[in-house]
């Protein structure tokens, strides 16, 4: 049996209890280390504390492990109990499908059990979860790639008068160009994107672009460490966030559309001034 279990978002103590009582009965217990991580980092002090609530060995399956070597958590799950633990709700990120399809044409008994995740947690800045267009990722831009296509989704999220959900890149455990070219893994410092580097790569497309999907002015809400005792919410204009120090990560960044009167009524709690 393959048990793919949402951890929540703040801490190791948002696994419901059905997650823990299904981690305490498998063999093996993965956790997925790339698409999220949680609140208190996954140093080796993060992975302790889950260890220590489970009573096992949880295995880190870093993205080459989750990507390549899935076969290695299918094959325990064929003939055990296996636990694939996921920050957020297991479905939160497209890549855990792949997992699911592939179990599921091995012959493999698959259980999910669903947690909070960013997509909802979101709601607590009180724009309607009704309200959200299509989510958009924000990768980080380098010297020769600047991918733009969340552009037109933005865009036609505005037109329609919704809001958009802005993932933002995590980067960890990227091999070097250098180490690529001479076939030895050697990894970038991991890396994850601040709502203010969203900001400035968003209005760098919006000038490029200059079709006015969004502005300086466009109103937008931040987010640091959702579910988190010290989550972070600011709502402001693109300009008065690009300034706003939000802290360590996760973030993510919320681009408002058309708003009801209830839904100001929430952010003014949130407001910058
Ligand atoms: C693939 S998504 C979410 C995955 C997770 N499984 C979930 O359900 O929440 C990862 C992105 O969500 C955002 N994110 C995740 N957790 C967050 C948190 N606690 N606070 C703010 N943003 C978060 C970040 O932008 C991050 O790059």
């Amino acid at each position: 049996m393959l048990y793919i279990v949402g951890l929540g978002l703040g801490n190791e103590k948002d696994i419901t209890l059905r997650g823990l009582e299904a981690v305490q009965k498998c063999d093996k217990v993965f956790i997925e280390a790339y698409t999220s991580l949680l609140s208190f980092g996954l140093s080796s002090d993060g992975l302790s504390t889950l260890e220590k609530l489970y009573g096992k060995p949880v295995i880190l399956a870093d993205r080459e492990t989750v990507e390549e070597k899935a076969d290695e958590i299918l094959s325990a799950a064929a003939d055990s109990d296996v636990a694939f633990l996921v920050v957020g709700d297991p479905f939160g990120a497209t890549t855990h499908t792949d997992l699911v399809v592939r179990a599921k044409k091995l012959g493999i008994d698959v259980k999910v059990v669903h947690n909070a995740s960013v997509m909802n947690a979101v709601g607590v800045c009180g724009l309607q979860l009704y309200h959200y267009g299509e989510t958009v990722s924000i990768p980080f831009f380098t010297d020769t790639w600047r991918p733009d296509s969340f552009y037109e989704k933005i865009q036609k999220n505005r037109g329609l008068g919704l809001h958009t959900l802005c993932l933002l890149d995590i980067r960890v455990k990227e091999p070097t160009l250098e180490s690529l070219c001479r076939g030895k893994k050697q990894y970038e410092p991991p890396r994850y994107m601040s709502v203010n580097t969203a900001i400035e790569q968003l209005l760098e497309v919006e000038q490029n672009r200059g079709e006015s999907a969004y502005s300086e002015d466009t109103m937008c809400v931040g987010f640091a460490r959702l579910g988190s005792e010290d989550q972070k919410i600011v709502a402001g204009t693109m300009r008065q966030l690009e300034s706003v120090d939000f802290g360590a990560p996760l973030h993510c960044l919320v681009i408002v559309g058309k708003t009801h009167p209830v839904e100001e009524e929430m952010l003014d709690f949130y407001r910058t001034v």
